[in-house]
Order: structure tokens, then sequence, then C-alpha cells
């Protein structure tokens, strides 16, 4: 529904409904109702309908949900529908890692550069896309139309390269440095801090070991 405004809290649960749904249609499901979705996503049955009547309530009563329909409308709303080229900047493990990922692709990212500093990475290819040098990025950015970069580099090294990179146009991050960016409001930064992953599981695992030792087990 094009001009409504959708809360964040309701688009940041879309990518997960949209993994159920293409898991249900590799499993050839037709449809299906709130409440077997919620059963299978351990959400409550009004969570969901509260959250898919945000786009129009694609549900019909007493026929659920139609698989197909609702995945590719998730997808438009996520914007999956469409292409869009990502470059790494930092090719050492994680860079790596992620440039071997082929998965990306089949939600419409694309690699299309790997950029490192490090004379001894030049010209070695992964998957295709050869690592190139930082001196050659703004050339590749104006001849290339770059939507996203990764950035997997020195967390002492981001916040100015990252600085450079927005300079140059790239108008989204994906921040995987464990520092703060402070770029400008129009740069979109996603990050991902793994270690905060980490002591979230911490967090949770210290309070249940508490609780069995108390409980004497
Ligand atoms: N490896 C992991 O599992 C992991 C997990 C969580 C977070 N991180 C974070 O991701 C980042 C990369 O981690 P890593 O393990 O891949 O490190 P790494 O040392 O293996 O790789 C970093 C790469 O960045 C390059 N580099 C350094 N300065 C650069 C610059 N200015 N421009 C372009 N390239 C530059 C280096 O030459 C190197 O190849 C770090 O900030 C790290 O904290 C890594």
């Amino acid at each position: 529904m094009p001009g409504k405004e959708i809360s964040l809290a309701v688009i940041q649960r879309l990518p997960r409904y949209y993994r159920y749904l293409g898991e249900l249609l590799e499993n050839d499901v037709v449809r299906i109702s709130s409440k077997e979705l919620s059963e299978r996503m351990n959400v409550t049955a009004s969570q969901i309908r509260q959250d898919l009547n945000n786009f129009g309530g694609f549900g019909q009563q007493g026929y659920g949900y139609n698989v197909e329909y609702l995945y590719t409308e998730i997808g438009k709303i996520l914007g999956l529908d469409k292409r869009y080229s990502l470059i790494i900047i930092g090719a050492g493990n994680l860079g790596q890692a992620l440039a071997n990922y082929t998965d990306f692709e089949r939600r419409g990212f694309y690699l299309k550069g790997i950029f490192d500093v490090n004379p001894r990475l030049e010209g070695i290819s992964i998957r295709g896309v050869e690592i190139q040098m930082m001196d050659n990025l703004e050339e590749f950015v104006k001849k290339n139309k770059v939507h996203i970069a990764a950035l997997t580099i020195p967390k002492m090294k981001a916040p100015q390269t990252a600085k450079e990179i927005t300079d140059m146009g790239i108008k989204a991050i994906w921040n995987f440095a464990p520092v703060d960016l402070n770029l400008p409001s129009d740069v979109i930064v996603e990050n991902v801090h793994l270690a905060e992953s980490l002591m979230r599981i911490s967090y949770t695992l210290k309070d249940l070991e508490a609780s069995r030792e108390s409980d004497g087990n």
C-alpha cells in the first residue's frame, strides 16, 4: 500500500515472515492459516494478523493466506524484487567468507567488487570477482553503480573509510566493524555486531545458569 506508514517493528519482522513463507513455497504449500503460521513461527496468530493487515490484509476469512502471493508482496515491500550491487571492503577472513556466500544473489544482492589495501591479495579471485586495491575504488564507483558496501576492515580504519566511500556516493553501508560510524542521516548504516549478539547470549546464559544453581542442579 503505497504511502502507508508501517512501523519499524513490523518492518523488522518482515524478513522472518519472508523466510518462513519461502520455506513453505519450497515445500509446495499453497495456503496457510494465521494459526498454522503462528505455530510454525512461534508468535501469536493475532500478531500475524495485525502485522499482515498492514499491507491490506492478504488473508481471506476461512481460506488463510495465499503463500506465494504473500511471499511476493512481502518481497516487494522489502525491495527484494530489485537487484542491488554489493561491494566488499576488506578481503580478510570475514570479507572472504561473505564473498564466498552465494545465497545473497538469490535475494537480489550481486557481488560486483572486492577491495583491500594489502597488495598480496590483489588479483585473487573469489567466485569470479577479483580483489582490487582500494586505489581503484573511486574510479570503480564512477563507472559502476554501487548500492551497498560491506565494511569488513579493522575497526580503527572503519570510520574514515566509511566517510570516504560515502563521499564517493555510496549510500548504504553494511558495517561489520565493531564501531559506530556517525555518517550523515541520508546514509543507510546497518550494523552487524556479532560480538554484541554473543553478549546477549551471555546475558541469557548467565541467568539460566544462576537459576539452575539456585534449583540445586
Ligand atoms: N572474522 C570474524 O568472524 C569477525 C566477526 C565479527 C566482527 N568482525 C569484524 O570484521 C572486521 C574484519 O575482521 P576480519 O577477521 O576479516 O579481519 P582480517 O584482519 O582478516 O581482515 C581485514 C582486512 O581488511 C584489510 N584492510 C585494512 N585496512 C583497510 C582499509 N583501510 N581499506 C580496505 N581494506 C583494509 C586488511 O588488509 C585485511 O585484509 C573487523 O572489524 C572485525 O572486528 C570479524
